[in-house]
C-alpha cells in the first residue's frame, strides 16, 4: 500500500508539511485546493504551488480529495454541461500535474455530518460524534452552525458558498428522487470517466457518510449493493471507488472487509478509519485500533492485503489527543499512531505471506 497523508494547504492546515513527511512510510499529501468553490476549473498557477510545496519535502500530490461536484449537476440542472466542462478542464490540467487517482462524493447538498465534532472518549480525547435522534430533531441550519462556529478552518465539504444557499437546495431536492440522482450521477460519469481514462487519472467515489438519508435528502452510496450498481453505471477501471472503511462501517450492516474483498480491483484510494456504533443508530469516530471500534481494522487490512492491493491508503480521521489544537478530526498526532497501527499490520502480513 502507498501510504499518504491529507494535507488541508499552506495557511490552511495545522500541520506543517515537513511534519507529515516524518511519519514512517508517507510518501505524499491528499490535497485539494480548498478555496476554489465547487464547479470552478482550478488555476494551473495553484496547481504547481502545491506541487512544489509538496515535492521540496519529498512528497508527492497524486492523489487529491476532493474536486467536488457542482450541486448542479447532481440536481441533473440544465446549466450541468458547463459545470461538467469546468470538471474535465481541471481533470486534464491535474494529469499534467502528475495527479494519479481523484477522489470526489455525490452526496446531495451537505458531505460528510456529524452533530458534535468534540465529543469526549472515555480518555478524554475527543472525537467526532454522531447523535441519531438529534438529527432527526434537528434543523439543517442549525447544523451548520455547529459544524463551522467549531472550527476556526473551513471544512471540507461545508464550505460557506454551497452553504448560503440551504434552503434554495433543500427546495430544489424536493424534487430529486433517488433514482433521479443516479441518472445524474450516470450523466456524469458518462462524460467524466472517458476523459480521466484518457489522461490516465482515475476516478475513485466516496461513499455517503454516514450511508444513510440525512434531512430526506436521497443519498445512493451506502452498502454493497450501491456499489455493485455504480461500477457498472460505467464498467471500467477508471470508474472507481475511495472505499471509507468508517463511513461504511458506520452501518454494522455493512461487513467491509468483505466489501473489500469484493470491488478490490476497483478501489483505488483506501480510507481507514473505525467508528464504535451503538444500537441506537449513534458511532463515534475511535483510535484504528481493532479493540477500540466496531470495524475489523485487521480484517480490513487483511482484505487488502489478500487481494494484492497496491494503490493509496490514507488514515481518514483521528482522535484530538495530546492536547493537540486541530482541524476536527485530522489531528497530526492520532491519525499518525493510526498508520503506525496499519503498517504494523501490513508488515506482519508480508512477512507471514513471503513465510520470512
Ligand atoms: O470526512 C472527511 O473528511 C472525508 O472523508 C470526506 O469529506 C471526503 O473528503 C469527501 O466526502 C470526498 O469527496
Ligand atoms: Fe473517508
Amino acid at each position: 500500500m502507498k501510504m499518504i497523508m491529507r494535507w488541508f494547504g499552506e495557511g490552511n492546515d495545522a500541520i506543517p508539511l515537513k511534519h507529515l513527511n516524518q511519519i514512517p512510510g508517507v510518501e505524499g499529501v491528499v490535497w485539494a485546493l480548498h478555496d476554489v468553490p465547487a464547479g470552478e476549473v482550478w488555476p494551473e498557477n495553484k496547481i504547481v504551488e502545491v506541487k512544489e510545496q509538496a515535492e521540496s519535502q519529498g512528497l508527492h500530490i497524486e492523489v487529491v480529495e476532493s474536486v467536488n461536484v457542482h450541486e448542479d449537476i447532481k440536481l441533473g440542472r440544465s446549466t450541468r454541461d458547463y459545470y461538467i466542462d469546468n470538471y474535465i478542464t481541471t481533470i486534464e490540467r491535474l494529469a499534467e500535474a502528475g495527479v494519479k487517482v481523484i477522489c470526489y462524493n455525490f452526496m446531495p447538498v451537505f458531505d460528510w455530518t456529524r452533530t458534535n465534532l468534540y465529543e469526549e472518549l472515555e480518555d478524554g480525547s475527543t472525537a467526532l460524534f454522531f447523535e441519531n435522534k438529534k438529527i432527526q430533531n434537528m434543523d439543517p441550519n442549525e447544523l451548520v452552525r455547529t459544524i463551522s462556529k467549531n472550527s476556526k478552518f473551513t471544512m471540507p465539504g461545508w464550505e460557506p458558498e454551497r452553504l448560503e444557499q440551504l434552503s434554495s437546495l433543500f427546495e430544489q431536492y424536493k424534487e430529486v428522487t433517488k433514482e433521479d440522482l443516479w441518472g445524474n450521477l450516470q450523466y456524469f460519469l458518462e462524460r467524466v470517466i472517458p476523459v480521466a481514462k484518457a489522461n490516465d487519472i482515475k476516478m475513485g467515489i466516496h461513499p455517503d457518510d454516514p450511508p444513510w438519508s440525512v434531512f430526506g435528502l436521497p443519498r445512493i452510496i451506502t452498502n454493497k449493493e450501491d456499489l455493485q450498481r455504480f461500477i457498472r453505471l460505467v464498467d471500467d477501471p477508471y470508474n472507481g471507488i475511495t472505499l471509507c472503511s468508517g463511513s461504511l462501517g458506520a452501518n454494522p450492516e455493512n461487513n467491509v472487509p468483505d466489501i473489500i474483498k469484493q470491488f478490490a480491483d476497483r478501489i483505488h484510494f483506501a480510507h481507514i478509519r473505525n467508528v464504535r456504533t451503538y444500537d441506537n443508530g449513534d458511532f463515534i469516530e475511535t483510535s484504528h485500533r481493532t479493540e477500540d471500534g466496531s470495524v475489523d481494522i485487521y480484517k480490513v487490512v487483511e482484505a487488502y492485503h489478500e487481494s494484492g492491493f497496491n494503490s493509496y491508503v490514507r488514515p481518514d480521521h483521528g482522535r484530538h489527543i495530546w492536547g493537540e489544537t486541530c482541524r476536527p478530526g485530522y489531528g497530526l498526532y492520532d491519525r499518525g499512531l493510526g498508520i503506525m497501527y496499519l503498517w504494523g499490520i501490513w508488515d506482519s502480513l508480508q512477512r507471514n505471506t513471503k513465510g520470512e
